[in-house]
């Protein structure tokens, strides 16, 4: 029988399920000893509720038994035993499994598919030794076979960590290395560092020093007689770089390993392309950048991608495309927030702007040409937003744990109320054309009515940002389906489901991917999730860095407590009168998140807080 395996859905075995195993396994002729014991270590294939194949993994200590890999034989050689070995697979990584073991008559073939190597009888970890099969049930004549899933080969330790790009996030990755005695290499494509957050360096950020420099950057930085800002006060971004990033940047342990101008194009494994398996955990990554024209190649034992999402704005176009007719206005939009009230003044005074997004660059935006209006009474200003439902960018108002992002939220609120700028809500962009001198923005509202908006001069686009996956295409990354965060990720931030810009802190393990040293940090680790704070990401430093030195303890300790929205809602489109979920603590739980089965939505493996924040919490 022929079958579509989208349709099979794959779970964890509970008691009940061990009939349906045991028959798999004897109609497979495979022991059946011991597996009932080790059951809730079973993964199970289903189709339309039927159980069609199982895995186990038995875990002794460091290292894991894989058995019981079997699958109902109508349907075998149809990718059902591949979900299953490669759930397993990514399930040992998670846990820091050090390797797996089988033992197999019939499928060695099949396991060397994997990476499996045959090893000596007499190699056998002693730990398996205790197991079922290794007493006997299996025959002499079985072949061992070792997957190894976390070694640092002696000639890969002495290779670099490539950190790519030099934000703020990437340069706490590199103060953690320094501190590690770790070797590294930051490549950045920007002339100098912080780059990225020099484009809107006029804008004040919301959250206040004390959130904005990472305390291994300030450690470093301490014996130069470099002193901290106020950590209370509201930096502009551009004062984020000058003080922190650009001193820190130049530290002698830093500075030589410090590439500018260094755009990395794309990584891979030494030696492997994307499909390659066997021996792929041992090869050293490639990091291929171009620098003064020039293209060059880095080895690195293990690479963290900090490179943002800045660069890749989303569209204007509600679709995710953007709008027929972007392209061509290329000239009159600008994407992200301009320095109205300086450099840019002369485009938007006495014009008749288009704010397009529901974010915090739009309010941005909007705020600083409502100022210019009232000195400029001929600017103009119009607000166009996709969805009615406004919660997330009015915000928690004064329950933001951060004054100022609360402030900004009922601010804007205040300028659409006192009519200070034409409102469209619910707007889809479809269209902009040129029409004569000014553009027409054409789309649809909520009921599908066209929207046509006239005699528009500039559009600023502030809908947000997406992450170039372009550079890491020859590598095995897990992302979540349509956020494009780290898989594990998604259930944590997905913005369809809580509305709470308050994440839980996470580390290595929620930002692990099945290729193994290649982690996604900062904002490009959310994908295309509208939230993040920087010290979130100082935060995911740290741990990967951590575990990267082999530090399990300290990476998978969390050491951050993030500041509430007041935004927390399990129902973010319910409009601008949602909001107030914010019920009891839910019980403490590990931090660790499951990556087996990843569950969206509010629940304790989604929005709960880490366990020592006892503040104000989302969705209980
Ligand atoms: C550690 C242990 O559990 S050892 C026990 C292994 N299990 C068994 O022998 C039970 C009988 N076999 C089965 O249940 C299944 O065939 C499994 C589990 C071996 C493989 O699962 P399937 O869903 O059938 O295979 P899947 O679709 O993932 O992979 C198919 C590919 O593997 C190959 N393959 C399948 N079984 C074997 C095998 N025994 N030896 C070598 N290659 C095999 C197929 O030829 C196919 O290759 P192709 O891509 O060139 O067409």
């Amino acid at each position: 029988m022929l079958l579509n395996t989208s349709t099979i859905s794959l779970r964890q075995a509970g008691a009940s399920d061990w009939p349906a195993v045991e028959a798999l396994l004897l109609v497979n002729k495979l022991p059946t000893e011991g597996a009932q014991a080790h059951l809730s270590t079973y993964l199970l294939a289903t189709s339309n509720g039927e159980v069609v194949g199982c895995a186990g993994a038995e875990v002794y200590g460091q290292v894991a038994l894989l058995r019981s890999v079997a699958v109902a034989p109508g349907l075998q050689k149809q990718g059902i035993g591949r979900l299953l070995v490669e759930r397993l697979l990514l399930e040992a990584r998670s846990r820091d499994i050090a390797a797996l073991y089988l033992l197999t008559v019939t499928a060695p073939e099949y396991f060397a598919q994997y990476g499996f190597k045959r090893m000596k009888n007499e190699d056998t970890p002693q730990a398996l030794k205790a197991s079922a099969e290794f007493q006997g049930a299996c025959p002499a004549c079985a072949a061992l076979m070792a997957l190894t899933l976390r070694e640092a080969p002696v000639a890969d330790a002495a290779l670099p960590v490539a950190v790519l790009g030099a934000g703020p996030v990437g340069l706490a990755a590199v103060a953690q290395l320094v501190e590690r005695g770790l070797p590294f290499v930051a490549l950045e494509a920007g002339g100098q560092v912080g780059a990225n957050l020099l484009e809107y360096g006029h804008v004040q950020l919301f959250s206040p020093w004390q959130f904005n420099v990472d305390v291994a950057m300030a450690r470093l930085l301490a014996p130069t007689g470099w002193t901290a800002p106020p950590a209370a006060e509201l930096p502009q971004a551009g004062d984020v770089v000058e003080r922190v990033l650009q001193p820190f940047a130049a530290l002698p342990r830093v500075a030589p390993f410090v590439k500018l101008g260094a755009r990395v194009l794309a990584v891979s494994r030494e030696g492997f392309d994307k499909v390659k398996s066997a021996g792929r955990d041992q090869a050293a990554f490639l990091v291929r950048y171009e620098q003064h024209g020039e293209v060059h190649e880095l080895r690195a034992r293990a690479v963290i991608d900090a490179t943002g999402t800045w660069n890749q704005p989303n569209p204007v176009g509600a679709n995710g495309l953007h709008a027929i007719g972007e392209a061509q206005a290329r000239d009159r939009i600008f994407y992200g927030i301009p320095d109205v009230a300086g450099a840019l003044r002369s485009r938007y005074e006495g014009r008749r702007t288009l704010v397009v997004g529901a974010g915090h660059s739009a309010a941005n935006a909007l705020l600083v040409l409502a100022d210019l209006a009232k000195q400029s009474p001929a600017t103009r200003l119009a607000w166009a937003v996709r969805s009615p439902a406004l919660q997330r960018v009015f915000g928690g108002g004064d329950a933001d744990a951060l004054p100022a992002r609360g402030a900004l939220g009922s601010s804007l609120r205040r300028l659409r109320d006192g009519g200070a700028l034409e409102f469209f809500s619910g707007l889809r962009v479809t269209h902009i054309e040129r029409m004569g001198s000014q553009l027409r923005v054409r789309g649809v509202d909520t009921k599908q009515q066209p929207v046509v908006i006239d005699g528009i001069d500039e559009i600023i686009c502030a809908t947000g940002q997406r992450p170039n996956l372009a550079l890491s295409s020859e590598l095995r990354l897990k992302l979540d389906p349509w956020l494009e965060s780290t898989e594990a990720l998604g259930p944590l931030i997905d913005p369809n489901l809580h509305s709470c810009g308050t994440v839980r802190p996470h580390g290595h393990r929620e930002l692990a991917h099945p290729e193994p040293g290649f982690y996604t940090v900062g904002v490009k680790s959310y994908g295309r999730a509208p939230t993040f704070l920087m010290a979130t990401g100082f935060e995911q430093a740290r741990s990967v860095v951590a575990a990267l030195a082999g530090d399990l303890s300290a990476a998978d300790r969390v050491e951050l407590v993030l500041p509430e929205t007041g935004v927390c809602s399990s129902d973010p489109a319910g409009g601008e009168a949602a909001g107030g979920c914010c019920g009891p603590a839910p019980a403490a739980e590990p931090v660790a998140v499951a990556v087996a089965a990843p569950k969206r939505g509010c629940g304790p493996s989604s929005c709960a807080p880490a366990p020592q924040s006892a503040a104000t919490r989302c969705c209980g």
